[in-house]
């Protein structure tokens, strides 16, 4: 059975805003499965639409084989769900916010210790138990929202964006937690606006803009889309004629036969699977032909990479979308907020 189908899934919100526009979903049981946008795409719309929290406007959702309109009780009892914003209470303790959660899950009496404790030891906040929430930090913070939304042992998790706002090592480490919740059969949905976490966690995953799903693939093949390793070039002169002349070296160079060049706000781009090796033979190109580099960076592909190679278009960038619009032509604005 799978987990999660949703068929031609619509959410409008009453001022008219389009959030959900037609998405298909098939997840099966036990998979790590992702939902990648950029801010504002409608992951959250779509995330509380999927766990009861908001009505569809059209489409069907089972969950677990529950419809979420028809049987909402039951989709709830068997999902856990970590929202974008704190669940826990900062006057409590680690063991007490738990313990909270048991309560309202209904978890037996007889079960919340030794559940309590298996949990904090989860997500490693078993030396804390006792400390009050207020002192933690914010990767402890999510740690034990984990924590909470898993009391009820459901067989499917969701997680709006869990490591947004936290710093590198606390993602990591959150991240360890998700793969052995993962490890022990749970469902994972999550969404997320960072690229490389997808790629890291996800079997699969769906991209989505504007509401609508525009890939559905694993990590490994949507970087693949993307084509090689990005090369951002800064030039001290980003006028348009540098641009264009640093372009067109760029591309007459033979350095890069597999890849693409487009311009920036400071210089250009190189996207190619040789973008590592030939980046040093690009700056002396460039320097030769009289422009110069104050910047140069080579790094693997973003999400704003996966969008630009799938739809054409850059994430958040409006500029982007005026130019290809063309002059006269409406041009759709707004994709964060
Ligand atoms: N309650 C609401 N009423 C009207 N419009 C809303 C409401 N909540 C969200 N939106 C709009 O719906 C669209 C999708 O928002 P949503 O929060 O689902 O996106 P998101 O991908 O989760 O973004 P973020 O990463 O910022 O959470 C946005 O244009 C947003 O401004």
């Amino acid at each position: 059975m799978n987990a999660i189908e949703a068929t031609s899934v619509e959410l409008t919100y009453s001022d008219g805003t389009e959030a959900v526009r037609g998405i298909n979903l098939a997840v099966p049981e036990g998979e790590f499965f992702g939902f990648l946008g950029p801010n504002g795409a409608g992951k959250t719309t779509a995330i509380k639409t999927l766990t009861t929290l908001l009505r569809p406007t059209a489409g069907t959702v089972a969950v677990n084989g529950f419809d979420v309109i028809e049987e909402p009780r039951a989709v709830r009892a068997s999902i856990g769900y970590m929202a974008q914003e704190t669940s826990i209470d900062k006057e409590l303790t680690a063991r007490e916010n738990v313990s909270f959660a048991c309560e309202a899950y209904g978890v037996p009496r007889g079960e919340r210790a030794d559940r309590i404790d298996e949990l904090l030891d989860l997500v490693d906040l078993a030396d804390v138990a006792e400390k009050r929430a207020d002192g933690f930090s914010g990767g402890m913070r999510k740690r034990l929202d984990v924590a909470t939304a898993l009391v009820h042992r459901p067989p499917l998790v969701f997680l709006d964006e869990p490591t947004t706002g936290l710093d590198p090592k606390a993602r990591i480490d959150l991240w360890e937690y998700f793969r052995e919740i993962n490890r022990q059969g749970t469902t994972v949905f999550l969404t997320t606006q960072y690229l490389e976490e997808a790629d890291q966690l996800c079997d699969r995953l769906s991209v989505i803009q504007d509401g609508r799903i525009v890939a559905t693939d694993s990590p490994e093949a949507l970087k693949s889309q993307v084509g090689g390793d990005v090369l951002d070039i800064t030039l001290a002169d980003a006028s348009e004629d540098d641009r264009t002349r640093a372009r067109r070296v760029a591309e007459r160079s033979g350095l890069f036969e597999d890849g693409t060049v487009e311009p920036t706000d400071e210089g250009i781009s190189v996207t190619s699977k040789r973008a590592r090796r030939s980046g040093t033979d690009l700056l002396v190109a460039l320097r030769d032909a009289g422009l110069t580099v104050t910047g140069f960076d080579v790094r693997s592909p973003t999400l704003d990479d996966v969008f630009l190679a799938i739809t054409g278009e850059r994430a958040n960038d409006e500029r982007d979308r005026t130019e290809s619009g063309g002059p006269g032509e409406p041009v759709e604005t707004e994709v964060g907020r």
